[in-house]
């Protein structure tokens, strides 16, 4: 069944045969200020009746809410199957927030450092599912929530479809009102679904996780390695770069197995000629396995980065909410 929150407007109106203007105004009620769709306005009866009869109006149940030290909150959400999934809300500037989403529950790439892909992958998310982790969060925060990142739970890009029409929902002007370029979908490499995406020209932000500059090293960290080897998600990436510009690499920084100098040396030769912004990031591991480097350890990294990759932005990038589980790589689904 057709659920009223899992698209924007243009795709509501085509699935109902109703106006484009009537799919606005529905989803502006809905989505847009979070209102009972009865509450649309200058909507006739028979479509509001069309709308009630067609589609679903199921509802994420929260099961928890966690608040780190640092501002961040973590929320648990129960799916109608009894399926849990997380969200985390990121503080910006004391002004507004972005929301990281999830986009599978569990997830098969099975990365060795993260705590999701130890959960393996039950199943996708429906589009409304994604949109309305957003809804929920909204409906709990007093600042505007002004972007959004597919970096919860799951690969994005093997819910290609799903996570596209979720994402072209909360961009709807109508709708989420979300800025399309502060949209960021995140992927551990499918190379396929990255030549798809270039090639449909989407415009929100891509970032790729890289976590290791070596084909050994990447497989032996992430399995998604054996099936799109480097060589390949490097070729992407390029192609992506020239027709959509910069492309945001992200970096996993664990002590004493990817931050040496040679590591920073093969990410030069990787790289070379590709317009990237390299994000770097401390690994968030509470079973002790791996961990972040130590301040030495970053600064020689930080420098070999800046020789070898000249002119490239490396932007260290903050991972909060690690006090109760709520940072990049912790999101197990479990009630603490
Ligand atoms: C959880 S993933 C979800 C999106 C997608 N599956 C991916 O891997 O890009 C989002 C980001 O978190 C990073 N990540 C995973 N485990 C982490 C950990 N333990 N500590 C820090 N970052 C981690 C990933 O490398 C990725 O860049
Ligand atoms: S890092 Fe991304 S791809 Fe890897 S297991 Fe975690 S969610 Fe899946």
């Amino acid at each position: 069944m057709l659920h009223l929150v899992g698209q924007d407007s243009r795709a509501l109106a085509r699935a109902l045969g109703v106006d484009l203007a009537d799919a606005r105004r529905v989803l502006g009620a809905v989505v847009g200020r979070g209102r009972p769709l009865r509450e649309a306005r200058n909507v006739r009866r028979a479509v509001l009746d069309l709308v009630e009869a067609r589609c679903s109006q199921a509802r994420l149940s929260r099961v928890a809410v966690a608040d780190a030290q640092d501002g961040f909150r973590k929320y648990l959400f129960q799916l109608p199957d009894g399926a849990r999934v997380e969200a985390v809300r990121i503080p910006l500037f004391d002004t507004h927030h972005t929301l990281c989403l999830s986009s599978q529950v569990g997830c098969a790439l099975g990365c060795a450092f993260c705590a999701t892909g130890r959960l393996g992958l039950t199943r996708n998310l429906e589009p409304w599912e994604i949109v309305a982790q957003f809804l929920e969060v909204r409906a709990d925060s007093a600042r505007p929530i002004t972007g959004a990142v597919f970096m919860g739970q799951g690969e994005p890009f093997h819910n290609y479809e799903a996570v596209l029409q979720a994402a072209y929902a909360l961009c709807d002007p109508a709708g989420g009102r979300v800025d399309q370029r502060r949209i960021s979908i995140s992927t551990a490499g499918v190379v396929p679904m990255i030549r798809r995406y270039t090639a449909e020209g989407h415009k929100f932000r891509l970032c790729v996780s890289l976590n290791a500059a070596t084909p050994e090293k990447r497989a032996a960290l992430m399995p998604v390695e054996r099936g799109y080897p480097l060589a390949e998600l490097v070729d992407a990436v390029r192609e992506h770069a020239a027709r959509r510009g910069r492309v945001t690499l992200e970096y996993v920084m664990m002590g004493g197995e990817n931050v040496g100098e040679e590591d920073a040396a093969a990410l030069g030769r990787l790289l070379s000629g590709i317009p990237v912004r390299l994000n770097p990031i401390d690994v968030n591991d509470a079973t002790g396995r791996f961990r972040p480097p130590s301040p030495d350890e970053w600064r020689r990294f930080r420098d070999a980065l800046a020789r070898h990759l000249p002119g490239q932005p490396v932007v260290r990038r903050y991972s909060g909410g690690k006090d109760e589980h709520a940072a990049c790589g912790m999101l197990a689904s479990t009630v603490s």
